[in-house]
């Protein structure tokens, strides 16, 4: 008889409690790590998760807890589900309570500030385990369709294949279908540059453009991810797939995403402190867009929508005014 498969999931927000859905519906044990004593307890007594996905029936193989050497003990794999820009801290502090050999699972859409990093990067930094044990697990996966079991792919990237493949079949449920890749690169920039291309098309949105503005962003957006994955090594192929094009048309199509809505509110002419007050949850590309600007220099891309969300989101540039300084931009050949 095979063994159960244990799973640490650290962030008992609204993708780590639905991908912990998602293991323990493929026969995983699983335990949450959160930061609230009421929130653990309300996932091991009502089995909901009624902060962040009320109404939400939780399988009876999810429980939480507040002890992070409890969730973390004997884990085969440890998911990390925290804010991006957290992740360097949290994981300090249980980095000494992992499993050996426990696989580091990232499911981060996110870059972070100052060093620049990708979230794999941050892991290996920070638990100094072997690129070969960090997995990502990333694409057009909003966790509210997820957690309704509708079906969606996904994409599970490790530069070993055999962990992707381990990890690929302990995530496998008849809703959600798992894809290998071992471009880790490539998955992790297509995850946080779509939601930079998010915001931008809900500032579209916001300023009332329709849907030639839309494809027209999707499209140049994903050529500015693509620019910027082949500066920095990745198979230009993995953004045609769903860690690239299916995240990027989940995101700037729905209304679940947070990204999409902040980028619209901010269209619709509130501030940003105003925007920043009515979104409770976390928008990775409101920080990470200046994350990615800074890989983008550094590695010499030219990534215009990039530059444009910085310049509205933290420049304080009228949408109006960016939009217009885009449009104008030296006409050029569409491939370069
Ligand atoms: N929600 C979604 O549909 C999806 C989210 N993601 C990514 O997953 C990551 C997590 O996002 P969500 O779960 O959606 O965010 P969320 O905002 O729903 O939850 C974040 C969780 O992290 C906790 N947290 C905040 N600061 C913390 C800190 N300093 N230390 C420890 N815990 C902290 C919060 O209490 C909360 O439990 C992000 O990088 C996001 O881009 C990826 C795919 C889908
Ligand atoms: O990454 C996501 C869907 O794949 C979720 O997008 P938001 O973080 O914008 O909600």
């Amino acid at each position: 008889m095979t063994r159960t498969l244990k799973a640490a999931v650290f962030g008992t927000g609204s993708w780590g409690t639905a991908f912990g859905m998602v293991l323990a519906d493929a026969g995983c044990d699983v335990t949450l790590w959160g930061r609230r004593a009421e929130l653990a307890d309300a996932v091991n007594s009502t089995h909901t998760n009624p902060d962040y996905l009320p109404g939400v029936e939780l399988p009876r193989n999810v429980r939480a807890t507040t002890d992070a050497a409890e969730a973390a003990d004997a884990a085969d794999f440890t998911v990390l589900a925290v804010p991006s820009q957290t992740l360097r801290a949290g994981l300090a502090a249980w980095t000494p309570l992992l499993a050996p050999d426990t696989v580091l699972v990232s499911l981060m859409k996110g870059v972070e500030l100052g060093s620049a990093m990708r979230m794999s990067e941050v892991v290996e930094d920070v638990t100094k385990a072997p690129a070969e044990r960090i997995a990502v697990v990333t694409g057009p996966n909003l966790a509210r369709e997820i957690a309704a079991r509708q079906p969606a792919a996904s994409v599970v990237a490790c530069r070993d294949e055999s962990v992707a493949v381990r990890l690929q079949t302990a995530c496998h449920t008849p809703y959600f279908r798992p894809y290998t890749n071992t471009d880790v690169v490539g998955c992790e920039l297509g995850g946080a540059v779509k939601n930079v291309i998010g915001l931008a098309v809900g500032i579209a949105d916001g300023m009332g453009l329709g849907d030639n503005t839309k494809g027209s962003l999707i499209t140049r957006g994903l050529a500015e991810t693509t620019r910027l994955g082949l500066a920095m090594g990745a198979d230009p192929l993995t953004f045609a797939g769903l860690a690239g094009l299916g995240d990027l048309v989940a995101t700037c199509s729905s209304p679940l995403s947070r990204n999409h809505t902040f980028g619209t509110n901010l269209g619709k002419g509130m501030t940003l402190e105003e925007t920043i007050a009515v979104t409770r949850q976390t928008a990775e590309g409101v920080k990470s867009c200046e994350s990615v600007l800074d890989l983008a220099r550094r590695h010499g891309v030219d990534m215009p929508i990039t530059e444009t969300v910085v310049g509205i989101v933290h420049e304080g540039t009228p949408p109006l005014v960016a939009l217009k300084e885009l449009m104008s931009r030296s006409a050029k050949p569409e491939r370069r």
